[in-house]
């Protein structure tokens, strides 16, 4: 029997650095054969497209694939075994594969789908990289005031899951053998160091945590970590209740109350695209932007835009308030439309936000 090919599962919150530090590895892959699976939240194909842009030789289109947009656990039979299967079948299977999760999805069920007959003795989980925005977390933007949501927990049953950012973020450091502090350029040497210590005390024990910039991170730290973590599920325990596979073992009495939805992370957050015509000054609608963040609070925005009188596609990058712009590549043939994928909280405004984006 030929040795299992290993897989490394990239996780972490909406915007925090997953895609620049998968782009990161694969520019400095040294020969090796790396294959991407990518499961994104919105419809819009963004890291697809940066990453199939990455114009590296050793990953080529071939080498990226998309899952449909969807939660992992959902699609596990209809998705993400085929699309394995596929890749293994390969004549020139690659040695090593890096899974993109989607950044609202948890891990625990993507590692637990490495257990399925289908590809169980083919692959099996290297290890599970939890990347942290450092700055969103120093913040405090995950970190919920526990004792504000206990005594609203006491005041009415249904808001259990009122903190689904938090509880997604609990189980993201759960399940993580290795957890990257990233946007470390954007905190002091001090804060930095206080997270990193703060995050080895939340996380279980010998969980390597390592500050970046741009997930620039060498490649033999973050592969090859040995981990078989489809193997030691338990360990790695789920705060935020989803589904009732028959194959889970939390069936707490607690649980039952809860409505189906309420009990799937997924419904919690929604996400649009956003067409508009060619803009004309990248800084002011980059202004623009950040307000209507502001505004609606939207938690991740991101997409592409056309700008009067340039050739080139202008990529827009919004995490929380703080917009990145760049542009990327020629349009070639693709429409000169600005279009951008807008992801937040259920219950966003979207007709205001569009009216907002096309001002
Ligand atoms: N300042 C700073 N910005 C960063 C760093 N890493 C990533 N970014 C920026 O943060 C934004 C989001 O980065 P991505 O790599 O797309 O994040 P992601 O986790 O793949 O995002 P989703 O796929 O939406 O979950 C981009 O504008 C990046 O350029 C970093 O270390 N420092």
């Amino acid at each position: 029997m030929q040795a299992k090919i290993p897989a490394t599962v990239v996780t972490g919150f909406l915007g925090a650095g997953k895609t620049t530090l998968i782009r990161h590895m694969l520019e400095n892959a040294k020969g090796r054969r790396i294959a991407l699976i990518i499961n994104e939240f919105g419809d819009l194909g963004v890291d697809g497209d940066i990453l199939k842009g990455c114009g590296d030789e050793t990953c080529s289109e071939d080498d990226v694939m998309e899952l449909s947009n969807g939660c992992i656990c959902c699609t596990v039979a209809d998705d993400f075994i085929p699309t394995m299967q596929k890749l293994l079948d390969r004549e020139n299977a690659p040695d090593h594969i890096v899974i993109e999760t989607s950044g609202l999805a948890l891990p625990q069920p993507l590692v637990r789908a490495f257990n399925w007959p289908e590809i169980s003795t083919r692959v099996t989980v290297d290890g599970v990289v939890t990347v942290v925005d450092g700055k969103a977390v120093s913040e405090g933007r995950f970190a919920h005031n526990v004792a504000a949501v206990d005594a609203q927990r006491k005041l009415d049953e249904n808001l259990d899951h009122e903190t689904p950012l938090s509880e997604l973020f609990e189980d993201q450091i759960a399940c993580a053998d290795m957890i990257v502090v990233n946007k470390s350029d954007l905190l002091g040497a001090d804060e930095a160091d206080a997270l990193v210590a703060r995050l080895k005390g939340e996380s279980r024990k010998g969980v390597q945590v390592v500050k970046s910039t741009m997930g620039a991170l060498p490649v033999d730290v973050l592969l090859g970590q040995g981990i078989g973590a489809e193997g030691d599920l338990d360990a790695r325990h789920e705060v935020h209740h989803h589904h009732h596979h028959d194959d889970d073992d939390h069936h707490d009495d607690e649980d039952h109350h809860h409505d189906h939805e309420h009990t799937h992370g997924h419904d919690e957050f929604e996400s649009f695209v956003v067409t508009r015509p060619e803009i004309s000054d990248p800084a002011a609608f980059a202004a623009q932007v950040a307000d209507v963040i502001r505004a609606h609070d939207i938690l991740r925005l991101k997409g592409f835009a056309a700008v009067e009188g340039k050739p080139m596609r202008l990529t827009l990058q919004a995490v929380g308030p703080r917009v990145d712009t760049y542009f990327d590549q020629p349009f070639g043939t693709a429409p000169r439309q600005t279009r951008l994928v807008v992801i937040g909280q259920s219950g966003l405004d979207r007709a205001a936000i569009e009216t907002a984006l096309c001002a």
